[in-house]
């Protein structure tokens, strides 16, 4: 098999027990499967979960901490406990860990997003391991991923991963939740994941898991819309995710879009920019942006809402609403000028149409796309 690029996620239920402790025997039982992945050559990220699962008993609770303290506290204690424990277990097989605890706003700032894909390269092309988790201990509640498994999705897109692996305590998605629901049956194979199926889906996960299968399917969706196939289920052994890689995992596969993958600038634009403004365009440029593959001019802006420089991010409206977001070339006050300056006939040479967000920098609406097609 060709080598691949694997992100394996595994979630708290998988790595720790509900004492608040890590459980070694699950945790060896994953890092030899990682192990064996390795030796065949693929390269792996790990984005482990477990912090506050593991954390916990030694903070002195009894149960998983609900205050926001609690838990940050626990995630301190727990994620070192983790880490350890990796480097211990991998040392036999001569792979080394590496921590990288990241935020959502690690991924907001352009810089430090590129900084992020830049470190994690550099671990892959030295033979390291990296470990990822969320910095539990500092993330601001309203400005978190909102679980693992977004953030193992938004990694995968990231790093152009051949394939997302979910593990978890449950062999797949089921038409129910199997905990309150005995007659729930299995779904071996989904082909797209649509909103009913995610209205649907159960929030309730495990004592120490966060966000059930819900968080899965709507992680999943994020991961196949960026180019990567995923994998939500258990299994055991040290070929337990050799077997998922050759379509033999326990567990529900979930195919990734066909729209090709999406470069690193253009996710970043898409996913992660915050827009500061917004451009009101004509049907004249939505038609070049949309369907003739060209770059939007400032002579195809009517009206700009906002304040912004160069490099800002702003969202695109046109006849029937939003078109998409783009990286602009020009400050939101050269751009007034220039609108402002059309039909004045006093001006001897008029200012010419300039490029207000290049292709490359743009990311458009696929469904406004499909509604004007
Ligand atoms: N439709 C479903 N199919 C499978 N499991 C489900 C479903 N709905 C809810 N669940 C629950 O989701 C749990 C896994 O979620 P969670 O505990 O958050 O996992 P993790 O800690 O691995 O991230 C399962 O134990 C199961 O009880
Ligand atoms: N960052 C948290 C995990 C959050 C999370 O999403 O947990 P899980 O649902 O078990 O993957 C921790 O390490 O405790």
């Amino acid at each position: 098999m060709a080598k691949e690029r694997i992100v394996v996620k595994i979630g708290s239920s998988s790595l720790t027990n509900d004492k608040g402790e890590i459980d070694q025997a699950k945790l060896m039982d994953h890092v030899q499967a990682i192990a064996a992945l390795r030796m065949a050559k693929h390269e792996v990220i790990l984005v482990s979960s477990g912090a506050v699962a593991a954390g916990f008993a030694r903070l002195g609770y009894s149960s998983r901490p609900v205050t926001l303290k609690g838990k940050q506290a626990a995630a301190a204690v727990g994620q070192s406990l983790l880490i350890q424990t990796y480097i211990e277990k991998f040392s036999p097989f001569n792979i080394t860990p590496a921590q990288l605890l990241l935020t959502r706003s690690d991924f907001s700032n352009q810089e430090r997003y590129q900084n992020a894909f830049a470190t994690i390269n550099e671990l892959l092309e030295r033979g390291i391991l990296p470990i990822i988790n969320e910095n539990d201990t500092v993330s601001v509640e309203e400005l978190t991923f909102g679980d693992n498994d977004m953030l193992s999705a938004l990694v995968s897109g990231f790093v152009h991963a051949n394939q997302l692996i979910i593990l978890t305590d449950i062999n797949g998605i089921y038409d129910g939740n199997p905990k309150s629901n005995p007659e729930a049956k299995k779904i071996h194979y989904i082909k797209e994941i649509t909103d009913e199926m995610i209205a649907v889906t159960d929030a309730t996960g495990s004592k120490v898991g966060t966000g059930g299968m819900k968080s899965k399917l709507l992680a999943a969706k994020t991961a196949v819309s960026l180019g990567v196939p995923v994998f939500i289920g258990t299994g055991t052994g040290d070929d337990k995710l050799i077997e998922v890689l050759d379509g033999k995992g326990n567990g529900t596969y979930i195919a990734k879009h066909n729209f090709g993958t999406i470069n690193t600038r253009k996710q970043w634009i898409a996913l992660h920019s915050e827009s500061v403004g917004k451009l009101y365009i004509d049907n004249g440029a939505e038609e070049a942006i949309l369907f003739n593959g060209k770059s939007l001019l400032s002579a195809g802006v009517i009206e700009v809402k906002g304040t912004f420089t160069k490099g800002d991010v702003v969202e695109v409206f046109g006849t029937k609403g939003f078109l998409g977001k783009g990286q602009v070339k020009c400050s939101s006050n050269d751009l007034q000028l220039d609108i402002d300056s059309r039909g004045v006939e006093t001006l001897e040479i008029p200012i010419p149409s300039t490029e207000v967000i290049h292709r490359d920098a743009w990311v458009e609406s696929r469904e406004m796309k499909e509604e004007l097609t």
